[in-house]
């Protein structure tokens, strides 16, 4: 049986109204609980490929792969099911609703997504105590989750972002670009918590970044311009 937890068939992407394929890869496989780096330069199509894998924008022809789900054959509900459930993101600017405290944002993401719900409950936790465990882990204290995401700081807003993006157990955490806005020092710590969260659910990462010294810290490196034969100068 496979252990795959994504995996893209033939995947060819263009942009409406561009003249030029975006993305072109032929295979890629990531294996479940495995930490890939998925690099490449500013404008590469990193972006591109995260929202085709959540199955925000559908990629014809090609096969994409998620948890077991052909992503082209499911219908616009399922697809949300499938990323609600299944799929933890990590965006670049956080994305926190600002009017909320903090672990009020780390609850909302399973209010749509039963199934994460449903493995808490499993472990006979509530949606809320796990939402603070996960804070806790991730170094904030009482009082900054009680706090509203205005008021924090950024390194405070990134650490939310993840424990909303890790909460129930999501099979795939994809991060774009989560470091960017931090120094070395918090960059590594962030990064070491952040790995052992996925690891202590069996999470798959998926961390795209165009900083090349991020490498050693990941089990693979996947370079996006040597996977993505649109890279150089295949056309429409
Ligand atoms: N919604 C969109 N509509 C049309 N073109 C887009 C759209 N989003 C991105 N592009 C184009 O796709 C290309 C790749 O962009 P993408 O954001 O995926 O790159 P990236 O590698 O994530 O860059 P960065 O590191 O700067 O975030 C760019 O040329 C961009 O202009």
């Amino acid at each position: 049986m496979s252990n795959a937890c994504v995996t893209l068939n033939q995947l060819k992407f263009s942009w409406p109204g561009a003249q030029r394929l975006q993305l072109d890869i032929p295979q890629l496989q990531i294996d479940t609980g495995e930490r890939v780096l998925l690099r490449g330069p500013s404008g590469s199509g990193k972006s591109t490929l995260l929202s085709l894998l959540a199955g925000i924008h559908k990629s014809k022809p090609g096969q994409i792969n998620v948890h077991g789900h052909d992503l082209g054959k499911l219908s616009q509900r399922q697809l949300d099911r499938l990323r609600a459930n299944e799929i933890g993101y990590i965006f670049q600017q956080f994305n926190l609703l600002p009017y909320l405290t903090a672990v009020g944002n780390v609850e909302l993401a399973v209010k749509f997504a039963p199934a994460r719900r449903a493995r808490l409950a499993q472990r006979g936790v509530s949606v809320r105590a796990a939402a603070q465990q996960l804070l806790q882990h991730l170094g904030l204290d009482h009082n900054s989750q009680q706090q509203l995401a205005q008021h924090l700081s950024v390194g405070q807003q990134q650490r939310v972002a993840a424990a909303r993006a890790l909460l129930g157990a999501p099979a795939l955490i994809i991060a774009d670009e989560p470091t960017s806005a931090l120094d070395e020092a918090h960059r590594d710590n962030f990064l070491k918590l952040l790995f052992q969260e996925c690891d202590a659910q069996q999470s798959t990462l998926l961390f795209v970044t165009h900083d090349a010294t991020l490498a050693p810290y990941f089990s693979r490196v996947v370079e996006l311009e040597q996977l993505n034969q649109a890279a150089e100068s295949t056309h429409v």
